[in-house]
């Protein structure tokens, strides 16, 4: 379980983040949606201790993340803004995340092949660094990796945006499949209800660092978010009338 408590992020005096209590289950897949600047990427910076917060904590399967570093080994993730391993080619950084989850080359090379078709063969045996690759493929790259080693908890920064549409509707496949094992806690931060929909269980909205709508996925909350957001209520639509 993952727990944001009185959790408060300012700069400069502004507060851009406040969650006074979130609390996000194993087993969820949680979707994160939110305008430009409304906080996803600094919660998500705050879960993997990747800055400090202002006031309060995360708790991640009991263990504090700003105290601790034993819930390294049970979360992975992909953040855009630190994806910064540019020298490397996607080869070597797969690797090198495999050495960090204790997968040896064999396992690697196995776990790479299953993403053979995401890939298109431009990825896997390329000599290009990883900062040479289209925005893309530099996200495919950052994104597989964060699923390498079976980790308990996924955290994605934006996983779709960048993605050719075939690419983005094989990335929520591959999510929804591992999102089926009750064990895995999934987060995912979208500007793109139609994903966030499609492969989330739960989710919760953000504005101006603060949590405005938190609900569980049915057809009725899917109606009342997307009216949420683009301001429009949803009518019987023309087609619907013919
Ligand atoms: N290092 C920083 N210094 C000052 N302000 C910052 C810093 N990092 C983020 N902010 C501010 O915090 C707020 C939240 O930013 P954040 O990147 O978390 O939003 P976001 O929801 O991820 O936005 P986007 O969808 O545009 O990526 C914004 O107003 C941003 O300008």
């Amino acid at each position: 379980m993952i727990q944001a408590i009185n959790l408060q992020k300012e700069y400069n005096g502004t507060t851009v983040l406040n969650l006074p209590e979130l609390s996000i289950e194993k087993g969820e897949v949680f979707g994160l949606v939110g305008n430009n600047g409304a906080g996803k990427t600094t919660f998500f910076s705050l879960l993997l201790d990747l800055i400090r917060a202002t006031r309060g904590k995360v708790i991640i399967n009991e263990i504090p993340v700003a105290k601790s570093e034993d819930w390294k080994e049970q979360v992975s993730a992909y953040i855009d803004e630190s994806f910064t391993i540019g020298y490397l080619t996607p080869d070597e950084y797969f690797n090198f995340i495999g050495e960090l989850r204790n997968l040896n080359t064999t396992d690697v090379k196995a776990f790479l092949e299953k993403f053979a078709d995401f890939f298109k063969d431009e990825i896997v045996g390329k000599k290009k660094y990883i900062r040479d690759l289209s925005k893309g493929n530099q996200k495919k790259v950052g994104v597989v990796g964060a699923f390498m080693g079976n980790p308990e908890v996924i955290i994605l920064d934006e996983p779709f945006a960048n993605l050719d549409p075939s690419s983005q509707y094989q990335l929520r496949n591959m999510i929804k499949e591992i999102g089926k094992q009750k064990d895995k806690t999934i987060l995912i931060s979208s500007h793109d209800l139609d994903h966030v929909a499609d492969v989330c269980s739960r989710i919760v909205i953000l504005e101006k660092g603060e949590i405005v709508r938190d609900v569980q996925k049915t057809e009725s909350t899917l109606a009342e978010l997307e009216e949420f957001f683009t301001g429009v209520k949803k009518e019987t639509s023309f087609i619907d009338e013919l």
